[in-house]
């Protein structure tokens, strides 16, 4: 289990991460979203203790990373596959990681093979690698060890649309086994196809977190008529929480036949009416984590769906 209690990063005058709590549970993929800048990476390094806390705590397995003894042994990490020294060769890599862990060398040809790295392609230095193949190494390292826990930061950059369906059955096989995955993505498309708890941050700040079938539930319907601004006052005045996109379409909590009376009940023409599911949790997605398109209404509209952090 990961936990991350009122974790504050400053760096002079910024907040890069700002009270921030949540759980990452065993047997259960974790997906933390948001877009660039938000604060994945800085949670994750305080997690991995690469940075320190200005306030606020990250624990792994109940223990703060730097406490652990051996702690490839207990979390499995991989933060920047490109960070990766280039002058060594891939299994080399993972040789210097065994001795370091104190495991049995056998370990290594079975990391290769687990990632599909070929051993012609071990015996080749990670500067000739692709991004891909390096993440395929990054992720053999984490795994070396056999850890309980896996902390990713990004880990499909680079991997070809058959290399993101590997990662995804690896992960899940490894949640299904018990572990606690968490990983980290900028793209909700690939942290809603691998993760059952989404973490969404914007801004330093969790602004959603719950199971991914709360999000999608509490994701609403999607409206549209010519006038979408008088579309949201309507529903407004109806009683719910509505809010006009920056596509024009209006996110609300009524269910669509409600939304579409009051619609009609306004005498507007209701030119596209659906669920939102994937593409609520997209458009809740956008206008909660970018300051520019952030509408407070829509952030009422997305509470219910929200709890303060994923259940335990
Ligand atoms: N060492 C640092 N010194 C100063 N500011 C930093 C430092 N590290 C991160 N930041 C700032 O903190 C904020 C959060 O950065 P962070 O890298 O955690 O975001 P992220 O969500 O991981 O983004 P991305 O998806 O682009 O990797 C950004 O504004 C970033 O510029």
């Amino acid at each position: 289990m990961i936990r991350i209690d009122s974790l504050t990063k400053r760096y002079g005058d910024l907040a890069a991460v700002d009270d921030v709590t949540f759980t990452a549970l065993p047997g259960r993929v974790t997906g933390f979203l948001g877009p660039n800048g938000a604060g994945k990476s800085t949670t994750l390094r305080v997690l991995t203790g690469l940075a320190v806390a200005t306030s606020g705590r990250a624990t792994v397995l109940g223990r703060r990373y730097a406490d652990l003894p051996n702690p490839g042994l207990e979390v499995g990490v991989l933060l920047d596959a490109s960070a990766q020294h280039g002058g060594r060769t891939g299994r080399e890599t993972l040789v210097l990681a065994q001795r370091t862990m104190g495991l049995a060398p056998a370990r290594v040809d079975e990391m290769l093979e687990l990632v599909g790295l070929t051993r012609t392609e071990g015996r080749r230095r990670v500067r000739d690698y692709s991004l891909g193949m390096r993440q395929r190494l990054g992720i053999a390292t984490a795994l070396l060890g056999g850890p309980r826990v896996l902390v990713l930061d990004e880990p499909a950059n680079g991997l070809d649309p058959a290399g993101i369906r590997w990662m995804r059955d690896l992960l899940r096989g490894f949640a299904d086994a018990g572990g606690t995955v968490l990983l980290s993505s900028h793209l909700l498309a690939e942290i809603e196809t691998i993760a059952d708890d989404i973490v969404v941050i914007g801004h330093g700040r969790i602004v959603a977190s719950g199971t991914k079938s709360d999000l999608l539930a509490g994701a609403g319907t999607l409206v549209r008529a010519d006038d979408g601004r008088g579309l949201a006052a309507a529903l407004v005045a109806a009683g719910h929480q509505a809010s006009l996109g920056p596509d024009g379409t209006v996110l609300t909590d009524a269910d669509p036949a409600t939304a579409g009376r009051a619609a009609f009940a306004a005498g507007l023409a209701v030119t596209e009416l659906r669920a939102a599911d994937g593409a609520g949790l997209e458009e809740m997605f956008l206008q909660l984590t970018a300051d520019d398109q952030r509408d407070p209404a829509l952030a009422r509209a997305a509470a219910p769906a929200t709890t303060s952090g994923v259940p335990s």
